[in-house]
């Protein structure tokens, strides 16, 4: 079977919603492919003193609305290519939230799980020197992604300020630990407007939360956050997989006490509160909502049809492949995109970037309520325009995120 990578994918995205939108062909072409790349190599000393070169790449795909934001992922399979359809996909997010920021990624071709703390640091200090022409409060601010945390996110920081004699700027990296400027409530900013995607979506539907059946493919950050915060509801966690193994237990898992054993043992696999199998069984398991939040891609014509749920909501970045989607939708499957669902942390980071900006910082409180108030009025307003027009939610986002980076093109008067 031929299968399209993520940026082809991107941009088959890209030609449909245009057309939707009316977009001009000016549009199309200006969101196709980034505006800035840089791709750097650069050495890092190995803890066995030996010295190894590291791939890395920040793309700005597009500035029209504002500084770019986007995060950082460490990678063992990154591509150029990949980091350019995400990087899309960021400014297609960016603009439907309605934030003043355009859309980016980067990443290090890199696998975090065999570096010691000390050569992760290197390598974070190292990279943030390779891409510093792309870097700025004001300019291009990077969060986290697969592969980096709070920890690597303060590394970065604190690499840029003291390049730079020590100047504090917080609003220049986002995810970072809460004394250098980071925001309560970024941790789980993503898990939230995942489970804030499923809570709405019960509503519309007239499901219950108590005891609905949730699934969860990838239990890292936006992951074990979705799963506890649903629980915490009185959603049911039915089953979780990692790229170790997959956990099952039909009664409900407990997901604080399975965040604690992968933290221990690095792995779902082998939890004494459920069954254990072979990751790929995330997807035939039984339950009413999956929430894929690991690698783009992961469900494609040949696990779609496995799947039990009516409601997917995409915690990853493009999990559901489009021939993939189109067999979803013929089983009435409800698909909550990407851009809205996910949209916690790209959201929660420009509150960081407002925060670090003042150099005055709010609650967990007030930050999640404003989050929680901006998801509602974008959820509705692409329920309403899916309901009208009878196009799925993905592409009534990608029409309103395309027809507000036109209106700022124009105003910019570049066509
Ligand atoms: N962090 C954020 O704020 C945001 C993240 N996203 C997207 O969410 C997704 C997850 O990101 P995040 O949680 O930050 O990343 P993490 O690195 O924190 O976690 C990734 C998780 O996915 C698992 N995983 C990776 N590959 C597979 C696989 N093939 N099968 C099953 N599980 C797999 C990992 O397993 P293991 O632990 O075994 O390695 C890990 O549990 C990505 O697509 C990212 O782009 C989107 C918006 C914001
Ligand atoms: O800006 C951030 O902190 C991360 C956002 C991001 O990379 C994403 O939404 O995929």
């Amino acid at each position: 079977m031929l299968t399209r990578s993520a940026l082809e994918i991107a941009q088959e995205q890209l030609l449909e919603a245009a057309q939707l939108a009316g977009a001009s062909p000016e549009i199309v072409q200006l969101l196709a492919e980034p505006q800035r790349v840089l791709e750097v190599q650069f050495p890092v000393k190995m803890d066995n003193g030996t010295t190894k070169f590291f791939k890395g790449f920040r793309v700005h795909h597009n500035y029209v609305l504002g500084p770019i934001q986007g995060g950082t992922r460490f990678h063992p399979e990154e591509t150029l290519e990949d980091i350019k359809a995400l990087s899309l996909w960021m400014s297609i997010k960016n603009a439907v939230n309605q934030l003043p920021a355009g859309g980016g990624k980067g990443g290090i071709k890199c696998n975090p799980s065999e570096l010691s703390k000390g050569e992760k640091e290197r390598l974070c200090r190292a990279y943030v020197r390779a891409i510093a022409p792309m870097l700025g409060a004001m300019k291009d601010f990077p969060g986290a992604d697969i592969g980096t945390d709070i920890e690597t996110q303060s590394w970065m920081l604190d690499e840029w300020e003291q390049m730079h004699g020590m100047r504090h700027e917080p609003a220049a990296f986002s995810g970072k630990g809460l004394l250098l400027g980071g925001s309560a409530g970024r941790p789980s900013a993503t898990g939230l407007g995942v489970s804030l995607a499923v809570i709405e979506t019960c509503a519309k539907l007239g499901k219950n939360l108590a005891g609905l059946e949730v699934a969860v493919q990838g239990f890292g950050k936006v992951g074990s956050w979705a799963a506890s915060l649903l629980s915490r509801k009185g959603a049911k966690i039915v089953g979780v997989s990692d790229i170790g193994g997959f956990i099952h237990n039909a009664n409900g898992l407990d997901p604080d006490a399975l965040l604690k054993y992968t933290q221990e043992h690095n792995s779902v696999d082998g939890f004494p509160g459920g069954k254990s199998g072979a990751k790929e069984q995330i997807f035939s398991c039984p339950c009413d909502v999956l929430i894929p939040a690991a690698v783009q891609s992961a469900i494609s014509e040949d696990n779609a049809s496995d799947i039990k749920a009516k409601i997917i909501v995409e915690g990853a970045n493009g999990p559901i492949t489009p021939n993939a989607e189109k067999l979803l939708n013929e089983n009435g499957v409800v698909v909550v995109p990407d851009i809205l669902a996910n949209g916690g942390g790209t959201v929660i980071a420009y509150l960081e970037r407002v925060q670090g900006t003042y150099n005055y910082y709010w609650t967990e409180k007030e930050v999640h309520i404003q989050y929680e108030k901006m998801f509602k009025d974008i959820y509705n307003q692409l329920y309403s325009l899916s309901s009208q027009k009878k196009i799925s939610m993905r592409m009534a986002a990608w029409s309103i995120a395309i027809s507000r980076i036109e209106e700022g093109v124009r105003l910019r008067g570049w066509i």
